[in-house]
Parts: C-alpha cells; sequence; structure tokens
C-alpha cells in the first residue's frame, strides 16, 4: 500500500471510527457519569473534529485522563492504565518518564485493587518473557473476508462463516497440499501466502524457518473477492507462531494485526480474520488499530461466486490515483453513514450506506465485472437491504436480514435470501457470467488453534481441540 492509499484509508476509517465511536460512548454513558465528569466525544460538532479527537485519544499524552475518566476503554489501553495504576499503588513518582502520563493524577485504587493489579502485571511481564514450548504440529481455522462493504476502501470488512483448515507439521523436506477451492491455481512453492505468513511468524520467532508440510482444505473460494490471500496469510503465522512455540505480546501492541498487515497492507481483511465479526482499521501513522463494529442481528449474506478469478493486484490497477473531491465527498459520507447504520441495526439506511465511488464503479466499468451493477439492482429489487463488490471482486455480496435461527427449518416463500440469491443468478445470465450462490452468515469469531501436538492441554485445564 503506498502513501496515498495509507492517507485515504485513514480519512475513511478516522471518519467511521467517530460515528462508531460516537455510537460507543451513548452505550457507555452509565459508566462514565459514573466514574465523574466524562469528557464526551458525544459534544464534538462535526465529523473531522471526532476524527480528530480519536487520534488525540489514542496517541496523545492526554490518554491517561480520557481512561481515568472511563470515557473509552480499548484493549490496548489496558496495559498503560494498568502499569499507571500499579505504579500509583506502589507509592512511586508518575513522573519518572514510564508511566507517560505524569499529571499527578489520584487513580481510585485499594490495597485488594493495588494486589490484584499487580499479580496480573506480573503475570503479564511473565507472558512477555514467556517461551512457550515449540510444536511439532498445528491445526489452524481460518474464515473468509467481505472486504470494502461498498465505501469502506482498505479499511472495514467482515468475517463470514466459511472456514479453512491448515495443517502444518514439521517435516524432513518442504511439500504443499492443497485441496478444495483454487486447488488448480494456486501457487504450491514458497511464493503461496501460508509460506510467507509462516516465515514472518519464525522470523518474529527469532529462529530458522524449518522445512515444513502444509495441507490446506480450503473452503474460500480462491482470488474471488473473498479474503482467500489474508486467510492464507494468518494461517501461515498463527501456525508458525505456534510450531515455533512464540507467543506475541498482546496486550496494548495487537502484534499479530501489525505482522499481517505488514504482509497485506491493508487491514479490511486480515482485522476480522483475525478478530472475527466486522472490524474497521486504520493506521494511526505508527501502527494498525481496529475496532469491532457491530452488526445487526439475524443478518445473511447471500453471496454470487462467478466462475472466474479476479487477483486483487488487476482491481486495483484500474483505480486512478487521484481522486475528485465530489467523489471523495460522495463516499466520506456514505461510510459514516454505513457504520451508523450497522452499529444501531438501522438495516433501512443499509443501501446508501454501501454506496461507493471510491472503487467500486471504477472496477464495475471493466468487462469482466459487467455483472456487477445488474446484479446489485437485482438483490435488492429481491428484498436485500444492500449489496455491494466483495473486497476486489469479482464477488457480489447482498445483505438480507431478519433471519432467526436455522434458515431450512424457515418456509422457502419466507426466505429471502432465497429469493435474493434467485434474483442474482438471473442478473447473471442475463448478461452471460456463469457463476454459483452461496448463502452464509457473519461470523462473531475469529482465526483459532483447532488443536497442535503436543496438546496445549494439561492436567485438568483442557481445551477443546485437545479434548
Ligand atoms: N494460499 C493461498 N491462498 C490464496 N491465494 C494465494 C495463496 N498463496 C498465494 N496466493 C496469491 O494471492 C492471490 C489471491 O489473492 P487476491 O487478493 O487476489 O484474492 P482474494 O484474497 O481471494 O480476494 P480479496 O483480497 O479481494 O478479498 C492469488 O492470485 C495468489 O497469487
Ligand atoms: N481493499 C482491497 C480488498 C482486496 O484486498 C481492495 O479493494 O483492493
Amino acid at each position: 500500500m503506498d502513501n496515498k492509499d495509507r492517507a485515504a484509508t485513514l480519512v475513511v476509517g478516522a471518519i467511521a471510527g467517530a460515528v462508531a465511536l460516537s455510537l460507543y460512548n451513548k452505550t457507555k454513558t452509565a459508566r462514565s457519569s459514573a466514574r465523574g465528569s466524562a469528557a464526551s466525544l458525544n459534544s464534538t460538532s462535526t465529523p473531522a473534529a471526532a476524527a480528530r479527537k480519536v487520534d488525540s485519544v489514542s496517541s496523545s499524552d492526554d490518554e491517561d485522563d480520557d481512561i481515568s475518566r472511563g470515557v473509552l476503554l480499548r484493549p490496548y489501553e489496558h496495559d498503560k492504565r494498568m502499569r499507571a495504576r500499579i505504579r500509583q499503588a506502589a507509592g512511586a513518582s508518575k513522573d519518572d518518564g514510564e508511566s507517560g502520563g505524569g499529571h499527578g493524577k489520584e487513580y481510585p485504587v485499594d490495597d485488594d485493587d493495588a494486589q490484584r493489579l499487580q499479580r496480573t502485571y506480573s503475570i503479564r511481564e511473565e507472558v512477555v518473557r514467556e517461551a512457550a514450548m515449540e510444536r511439532n504440529r498445528v491445526v489452524v481455522r481460518v474464515p473468509a473476508t467481505s472486504a470494502n462493504m461498498g465505501p469502506g476502501f482498505d479499511c472495514l470488512g467482515m468475517a463470514l462463516s466459511i472456514w479453512s483448515e491448515v495443517t502444518m507439521e514439521r517435516s524432513d523436506k518442504f511439500e504443499i497440499v492443497f485441496e478444495g477451492a483454487g486447488f488448480e491455481e494456486v501457487p504450491l512453492d514458497e511464493t503461496n501466502l501460508l509460506v510467507t505468513g509462516a516465515k514472518a511468524a519464525f522470523k518474529a520467532a527469532g529462529k530458522a524457518m524449518p522445512p515444513l508440510r502444509y495441507k490446506c482444505v480450503n473452503r474460500i473460494p480462491y482470488a474471488r473477492g473473498m479474503g482467500s490471500s489474508s486467510a492464507a496469510i494468518l494461517a501461515g503465522l498463527i501456525g508458525g507462531l505456534v510450531l515455533a512455540g512464540h507467543k506475541l505480546p498482546m496486550w496494548g501492541a495487537e502484534e499479530l494485526l501489525q505482522l499481517a498487515c505488514e504482509i497485506e497492507g491493508h487491514p479490511d481483511n486480515v482485522a476480522p480474520v483475525i478478530y472475527g465479526g466486522c472490524q474497521l482499521g486504520i493506521h494511526n501513522h505508527t501502527r494498525w488499530i481496529t475496532e469491532r463494529v457491530q452488526l445487526p442481528p439475524g443478518i445473511q449474506v447471500v453471496l454470487f461466486i462467478p466462475n472466474f478469478i479476479g487477483k486483487t493486484s488487476d482491481a486495483r490497477a484500474v483505480l486512478k490515483d487521484q481522486v475528485d473531491r465530489k467523489d471523495a465527498i460522495f463516499s466520506i459520507g456514505r461510510i459514516a453513514w454505513l457504520v451508523l447504520a450497522l452499529q444501531s441495526g438501522n438495516v433501512n439506511n443499509l443501501r446508501a450506506g454501501c454506496e461507493d465511488k471510491m472503487h467500486q464503479p471504477q472496477r464495475a466499468r471493466q468487462d469482466a465485472y459487467k455483472h456487477v451493477n445488474p446484479m446489485i439492482e437485482a438483490a435488492i429489487a429481491a428484498g436485500a437491504d444492500t449489496a455491494y463488490l466483495s473486497g476486489s471482486g469479482p464477488t457480489v455480496a447482498a445483505i438480507t436480514s431478519g433471519a432467526a435461527g436455522d434458515i431450512f427449518l424457515q418456509r422457502t416463500k419466507e426466505r429471502v435470501d432465497k429469493q435474493v440469491a434467485e434474483a442474482m443468478l438471473q442478473a447473471a445470465a442475463s448478461v452471460n457470467v456463469g457463476g454459483e450462490t452461496f448463502i452464509t452468515t457473519p461470523t462473531d469469531g475469529g482465526a483459532y488453534v483447532v488443536s497442535a501436538e503436543p496438546k496445549f492441554s494439561e492436567g485438568a485445564i483442557r481445551y477443546p481441540g485437545d479434548v
């Protein structure tokens, strides 16, 4: 990703972040007021001002102020707050450079609290130093993802309930066995992204990369706009970390996200692969950060997956370096609108929220993507709340809502997703594009280790994959 792309991601992501943050704060008002006067971000008058505030909260020296007031609670702030509180509990000066704050603020700590924090902090220190056991074999599951969702170019994406499974084991020679989607096209040499991920993991561990055997049962459509490359990167990274016996510092660092973004270049697929759900990610000038965007309950994702591949590198090549101001204004409003609609559950606003002028029209003008516009119109006419080009395409995703429980228990005529899938197939046929539809749901969870050898379980503490 070049600097221009990164700047665009920052602006779009920051605005969407401001919207999400405003909603988040609304839900946290009770907690904030219980802690005392809240420097409410809700009072921020413009999206731009809110975006500046987001940035200052995450990176300025005022961080401790905001944290102590309970205005925000984010994973990467836990570490700093904990350190400050422990230091205060221990009676140390807050001004010797370590706490990063030095405001002389009184933190609400009693003896029990201090002991608990001290204990937690000790555990955290052990985690940082911990040299985990190297392992011989590991199985990892990684989800498909649908990025961009219209205007969230390079910054927004959601994880889908389509999982690939990768087994990695130490071997006397390098080998990749690939089954399922893309088995005829995927490179089986060291350029495979599973290997790229694994190499990054061993590098992070400071260990030489041993010969590994990879077996991938791939259910994520290959090079179709459903995040097959990000899933492969994360499978390699996670599997590699487990084999290397290296645990990343997660508190305050989101280190796995940094490693994955360094390879992929943007967080819109890799963040939902790691954390699940819908994720909004930006680069804050120092590192990649991401936040969960709540999804409305009961939504389904209807995918039309063409029977041809569309490489992201080709789909990016059609985009110009410069964006017209009116197109930027159009898309900035839409990403804010989309995040607001998702967070608030107002599915009626999803349609406008998924409109875009940054990449979708440019890509849809290509002959290979001629199905995109007719299909979006057909899906919406058939009852979808919205539809958009998934990732860099050529897959089109439509969102339907109102589902509850298992769809196979629902009367066919009441199933909006089926009507939408049929309409998408008809639209594809009308422009002579072949493919299939796939009906799925977002998944709340991200990539996970299914099992490892030797096992993780010991004594009475057991884990599902080890049972
Ligand atoms: N194990 C792998 N799985 C998938 N793609 C791989 C793998 N290893 C290497 N690649 C490369 O990544 C490319 C696919 O990534 P690409 O970004 O084009 O599609 P995608 O990730 O499926 O879609 P999108 O990023 O738009 O959601 C392939 O052309 C291939 O060169
Ligand atoms: N945001 C990316 C997604 C695919 O990697 C793009 O649209 O090119």
